[in-house]
C-alpha cells in the first residue's frame, strides 16, 4: 500500500508548552485514518499541521509526496474545521457558491457539484435558508458539503459527527466509505468510541503521544480487549488483572 500521509519525529509547542510529542504517522491512500483521543490529547493540532494551517515546531510532514505546508497540495485536501466557518447571514446555496470560487469551481461544473453534496448531505431542500436558521447539526452537514466540492484526494475532518444524530451519523460514514472506495483518503479525529470501531486504522492519542496504532481490530486482539474503550485503557496504562 502507498502511503498519502507521512507524519515523522513531529512535535508541537506553543510557548513553553509541548502539546504534541515526537508523533510518527502513516495514512495510506484510500484509508480512512481515525485519530482517537480525550479533548486536549492535540487531535486538533496535528490535523491542522497535516492539512497546512499550523507549522510543527520540528520533524516533518510529508502529504502527497511534498513537504507541508505547501499550497498547491493544499487544493487535494478538504478540510472540515471542529467549529463551522460558514457565513450565518448567507443562505446554505451562497455559502456553497463562496466556497466553489476559492476553489475555482466555476458554471456549470459548479452548479453540479453543489447538487452532489448537497444531496450527499441531505440538504437539498433547505439550501435557500439562511445558515443562521440551521441547526448546529445542519451546518456540520454544510461544512462537509462544502469541504467536498473540489472532489479532494483528502479528506480531513475533525470531529465531524458532534451533535449530529445516529441515523445522520450513520448515513455520513456510509457516504465516507463510499467516498473512501472511490479513492479518497480520510483522516478523521473522534473522541467517541464506536466512531473509531468505524476506522480501517487508529492512532491512539493521549497527552500529545501516539500511544498506540492498528486496526481495531489489531488493537483489541493484542490487549485481550472486548472493546475499544478497554484497549485504549490498556495502551494509556490502565491495566487490570483477572
Ligand atoms: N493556538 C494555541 N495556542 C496555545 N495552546 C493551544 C493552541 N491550540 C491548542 N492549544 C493547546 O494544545 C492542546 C491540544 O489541543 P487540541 O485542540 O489539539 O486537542 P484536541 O485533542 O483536538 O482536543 P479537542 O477535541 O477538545 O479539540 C490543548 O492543551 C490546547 O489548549
Amino acid at each position: 500500500m502507498s502511503s498519502i500521509i507521512q507524519v515523522t519525529n513531529v512535535s508541537k509547542n506553543y510557548r513553553s508548552h509541548q502539546v504534541l510529542k515526537n508523533i510518527d504517522l502513516t495514512v495510506n491512500k484510500k484509508e480512512i485514518y481515525g485519530l482517537l483521543g480525550p479533548s486536549g490529547a492535540g487531535k486538533t493540532t496535528l490535523v491542522k499541521m497535516i492539512a497546512g494551517i499550523e507549522t510543527p515546531t520540528s520533524g516533518s510532514i510529508n502529504v502527497l509526496d511534498s513537504s507541508m505546508p505547501n499550497l498547491h497540495t493544499m487544493t487535494h485536501i478538504g478540510f472540515m474545521a471542529q467549529s463551522d466557518a460558514l457565513y450565518g447571514e448567507l443562505s446554505g446555496k451562497e455559502n456553497l457558491e463562496f466556497f466553489s470560487s476559492i476553489y475555482s469551481l466555476k458554471g456549470q461544473k459548479q452548479k453540479d457539484r453543489i447538487n452532489q453534496v448537497s444531496e450527499l448531505v441531505k440538504l437539498s431542500n433547505f439550501l435557500q435558508k439562511p445558515v443562521n436558521q440551521y441547526s448546529g447539526g445542519m451546518k456540520r452537514r454544510l461544512s462537509l458539503a462544502a469541504a467536498l466540492l473540489h472532489e479532494p484526494k483528502i479528506l480531513i475532518l475533525d470531529e465531524p459527527t458532534v451533535g449530529i444524530d445516529p441515523v445522520l451519523r450513520q448515513s455520513i460514514w456510509d457516504e465516507l466509505y463510499k467516498l473512501s472506495k472511490s479513492g479518497t483518503t480520510i483522516l478523521v479525529t473522534t473522541h467517541v468510541m464506536d466512531e473509531a470501531e468505524k476506522c480501517g486504522q487508529l492512532g491512539m492519542l493521549r497527552d500529545g503521544k501516539v500511544i498506540a496504532s492498528g486496526s481495531p481490530k489489531e488493537l483489541k486482539d493484542n490487549t485481550s480487549s472486548a472493546s475499544i474503550e478497554e484497549a485504549f485503557l490498556y495502551y494509556g496504562g490502565v491495566h487490570h488483572e483477572n
